[in-house]
């Protein structure tokens, strides 16, 4: 990797992240049972202040005052999805950014269905796993484990880019490598640990940091995107110098994320151009 492009990429991150702290945008997350104690946390020990609230009934009085809306489908449920997209629509027409988390897009009809509706509602991101992005960009079922990709972050960036250029949106694939296109060019991040799979909702949280970081520069969103995944993978390395497991390392990522200075994150970021 070329070190001056590594620390053009390491200093942007931390102007995001010094944004996010000193902005502290306010994100409306509709997310799923299992990931709403971990996804708040990690917005909170970034800087940002995430509120849980879905219910149709507030979303026309709440969606105008936040700085992002982010939609997650993990536990999807008749109810929910009509607040999904009525927040979103009202995201869209507010043009304030928005982030969907498609998970196990391929796991049934159903999800698949309302995931490719609320594609069409026109998020500025959408964050999967190599699975769910596969899945969505054949727009049929994929081979998938429930919320777990069967698929390497690699096998999907060809479906990442016609994934981005039929929808308009960014589109982030999670894995070893977290890639990031437009449709057109290609970073990839390279910082996380294999343990962060071990965690549930790490894929969930980050897509909400994603959410938060857009939120300060809306028109940079593969930046802004990139730069969220590589916060999220550098504070995963070192919560895992001291993790003696999944559950240690929840902790200690969440500490090393609010802990994260300007020589870490310079120095530990590693995203390049494909
Ligand atoms: N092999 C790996 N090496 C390093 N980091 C990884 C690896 N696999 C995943 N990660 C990191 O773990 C986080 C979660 O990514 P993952 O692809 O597991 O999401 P996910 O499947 O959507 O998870 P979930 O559904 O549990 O929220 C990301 O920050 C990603 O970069
Ligand atoms: C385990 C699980 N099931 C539905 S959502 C979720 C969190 C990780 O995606
Ligand atoms: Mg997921």
């Amino acid at each position: 990797m070329e070190d001056g492009e590594k620390r053009e990429w390491g200093a942007k991150a931390w102007t995001y992240l010094s944004s996010v702290r000193s902005q502290s945008p306010l994100i409306q997350c509709i997310t799923n049972f299992v990931s709403m104690d971990l996804t708040a946390n990690t917005l909170l020990s970034a800087g940002a202040s995430p509120a849980m609230l879905h219910s149709p009934n507030e979303s026309p009085d709440f969606t105008p005052q936040v700085n992002a809306l982010y939609i997650n489908v993990g536990t999807l449920s008749d109810n929910w999805l009509p607040a999904m997209e009525l927040a979103a629509q009202l995201a869209s027409k507010l043009n304030k950014p928005w982030v969907l988390d498609p998970v196990a897009a391929g796991a049934s009809c159903f999800r698949l269905k309302a995931c490719l509706d609320l594609i069409s509602l026109k998020p500025t991101v959408i964050r999967g796993n190599a699975s769910e992005i596969i899945a969505l960009a054949r727009a049929s079922f994929a081979s998938t484990k429930g919320v777990d990709s069967s698929h390497d972050s690699t096998d999907a960036v060809e479906a990442a880019k016609s994934l981005a250029n039929s929808s308009g949106a960014v589109v982030a694939v999670s894995g070893a490598v977290d890639f990031v296109t437009d449709g057109n060019r290609i970073v990839g991040a390279r910082n996380g640990v294999p343990m962060m799979q071990k965690i549930t909702a790490t894929g969930c949280a980050v897509t909400a940091l994603i959410a938060a970081f857009v939120a300060i520069d809306p028109s940079h969103a593969v930046e802004a995107t990139a730069s969220a995944l590589a916060v999220f993978g550098v504070a995963g390395e070192l919560g895992m110098e001291t993790a003696r497991g999944p559950a240690s390392l929840r902790t200690h990522l969440i500490d090393s994320l609010h802990g994260l200075d300007q020589t870490a994150v310079i120095s530990g970021v590693k995203i390049t151009a494909i």
